[in-house]
């Protein structure tokens, strides 16, 4: 099940929310005042006892029936006040919020644009779902309720006391014991739920990713009848999940019941030593209800800070989770040094900018691999580099084919030029510039790339060909046209809606060659200096292979490209052959030369059967 690196040691709650002032700032002044408003209005609440207090003392001792009346008006009126004002609290601070978590969102999924192909394997897609729904969602709530009520709260209990104390001060101090055990389960409490909150949503990301595996591969699943096994893993998840929902659930019991049973007690001691004053005509029978109204007052913003904290920590760890996203590196632009990492800079300015580079300018054109090695970020120490030390040269106009066993690091290679990952030494040039040097909106739009797995957009046929035009492409309906002539994607004109036909979700509505058909059609409808396919035709039958290599070969005269084959007929597109063998580049010639001269590549092209990684001539 597919995980996600959790951080050692939580950091605190008030320094994680602390990281959310950036995007609070904007809506502080809202924030402020809806907090005063709120305050004011829970006030008003405490002002309801002292009413009482003189209605019982004057006009209800003075049997005064217009007093009863005005006492009754004004209790109504305090009542309206209070609801209004919370009213308008909620009316403030709804809007802005709701564009905060729009915003933090936006910020989330433009930052997962830019993190590297690395961070994507190395993090389960649903653990950055969870992210960008739940957790935001608790971020929201926590600015919403819990932010305002714990300052609201924690002001109505101050002031209460304050009062209080004006009534009597004897009573107070027994009202203010259980300050110092609650304080303490407090404490307990916030740790211990700090740990199951985060678990619990760390299970929802996990949950996600079987749940959005499950539909993606439904049609493995149901294949292979593994619906028992899937829904197996489900369960054992949701328990899981579940188990923890009750831990958090225990905690939140067990500190409810301490916070409400605890002031109960001291509320009842104080009521049987305020009965005690009362007769002995110590206070007035006004003060004592006024005391213990102002005290069940109290009841609820004391009672509500066990689930205020509560949601102020799932927002915590919430916050947590969502900078562990944002605090990841982006892919950057140019390597610090202003190539690739390991390259060494010259140190006498009179030495070329590198040994290996051609004298004749002319040489410099074309794609070149200098000394590329690679491995990847997260392989095991002492595993060898999946490419080590390749030198490989593609002239303008030429096309290589990259031919090698399963495994042997040819998909690997042909990620290294549009820098979806990193080279770990050495250096790839693009007519001379290195591509570490340049932009990456630049590179990106000299190659043009297609992928062995041809992923589809829920979008149009067109828009998905035409996501690999540049922006501004003139004339991008006859682009696309010669695109989808190219690519042999005739039967686009026979769907429902011709290039306008949704596709579905990730294409899966087509069949995998016309899916390949259209991936090598967005490949080249920009027309790239640069093109890099990988086996791009794979999955089409030899008729349509026949009908696509023939328009694909007007292309190729036009462009420099590095193309991976499995078969003779994808190899015959090329100019030359490479052989990957080991991480290394064992053989470059013509594809009869290889076959007269290298057995490996020979029984490569054979067809002969083999698991191949591993199963090769030497
Ligand atoms: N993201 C990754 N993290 C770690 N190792 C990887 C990753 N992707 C591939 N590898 C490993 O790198 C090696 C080369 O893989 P690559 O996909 O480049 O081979 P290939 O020659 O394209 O294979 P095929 O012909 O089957 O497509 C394999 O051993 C593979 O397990």
């Amino acid at each position: 099940m597919p995980t996600t690196p959790v951080p050692a040691k939580a950091p605190s709650s008030a320094r994680s929310l602390l990281r959310l002032w950036p995007y609070v700032r904007p809506v502080r002044a809202r924030l402020l005042l809806a907090a005063v408003i709120a305050i004011t209005a829970s006030c008003l609440s405490l002002v309801i006892p002292l009413v009482l207090k003189w209605m019982v003392d004057g006009p209800v001792a003075d049997r005064d029936p217009g007093g009863v009346w005005l006492g009754a008006l004004v209790l109504l009126l305090l009542g309206i006040a209070e609801a209004v004002l919370f009213g308008i609290r909620r009316w403030l601070v709804s809007r802005p919020l709701a564009r905060l978590e729009a915003a933090m969102r936006g910020d989330l999924y433009a930052h997962l644009q830019r993190l590297p192909v690395a961070f994507h394997d190395r993090w389960a897609s649903g653990q950055l779902l969870s992210r960008g729904t739940t957790d935001l969602m608790l971020v929201r709530m926590f600015l919403q309720f819990p932010l305002t009520f714990l300052v609201v709260n924690g002001t109505t209990i101050l002031v209460g006391f304050i009062i209080l104390f004006a009534q009597d001060w004897l009573l107070a101090l027994v009202l203010l014991i259980p300050v110092v055990p609650l304080t303490v389960l407090i404490s307990y409490f916030e740790s211990r739920y700090a740990l199951a909150a985060r678990r619990a949503q760390d299970q929802i990301g996990d949950l996600t990713t079987l749940v959005e595996e499950s539909v993606l591969g439904i049609r493995v699943v149901k294949g292979f009848g593994r619906h028992r096994s899937q829904a197996r893993a489900f369960k054992e998840l949701s328990q899981e999940l579940r188990g923890t929902e009750l831990v958090k659930a225990r905690l939140l019991a067990g500190i409810w019941s301490a916070i409400t049973v605890i002031p109960e007690i001291a509320i009842g001691a104080a009521l049987v030593l305020g009965t005690v004053q009362v007769a002995d005509g110590d206070i007035s029978a006004g003060t004592l209800v006024a005391f213990l109204s102002i005290a069940l007052a109290l009841r609820w913003p004391v009672e509500s800070i066990g689930f205020l904290l509560a949601m102020s920590q799932e927002a915590a760890t919430a916050t947590d989770r969502y900078f562990e996203v944002l605090d990841e590196e982006r892919e950057r632009d140019t390597p610090v040094g202003g190539g690739s990492p390991e390259r060494a800079e010259p140190t006498n300015p009179a030495e070329p900018t590198n040994p290996a580079e051609p004298a004749d300018p002319a040489d410099r054109g074309g794609l070149r691999f200098e000394g590329v090695s690679f491995r990847y970020p997260d392989s095991a120490e002492g595993v060898p580099p999946v490419l080590d030390r390749i030198d490989l040269r593609i002239r303008p106009g030429e096309t290589l084919a990259l031919v090698g066993s399963t495994g042997s690091g040819k998909t690997t290679l042909t990620a290294l030029v549009p820098r979806l990952h990193e080279v770990t030494a050495g250096r790839i040039t693009l007519d001379g510039e290195d591509i570490a040097t340049m932009p990456r909106e630049r590179l990106r739009a000299l190659v043009s790339v297609a992928f062995e797995e041809p992923t589809l957009f829920s979008a149009s046929v067109g828009e998905n060909v035409l996501m690999g035009a540049a922006d501004g492409t003139a004339a991008p309906a006859a682009e696309l046209d010669r695109a989808l002539a190219v690519a042999q994607a005739g039967f686009v004109r026979s769907l429902p809606d011709g290039v306008d036909t949704g596709v579905g979700e990730q294409g899966l509505s087509l069949s995998g060659g016309q899916r390949q058909r259209l991936a090598l059609a967005r490949a080249v409808v920009g027309r790239p200096r640069f093109l890099v396919l990988d086996d791009p035709l794979s999955a089409l039958d030899v008729h349509t292979e026949a009908l696509v290599e023939a328009a694909l070969r007007e292309v190729l005269r036009e462009t420099t490209a590095l193309v991976v084959a499995h078969r003779p007929s994808t190899v015959l597109l090329a100019d030359r052959v490479a052989l990957l063998s080991g991480g290394r580049i064992a053989a470059v010639g013509t594809h009869q030369e290889l076959m007269r001269t290298n057995a490996e590549y020979a029984w490569l092209m054979s067809g002969s059967t083999g698991t191949g990684e591993g199963n090769h001539p030497r």
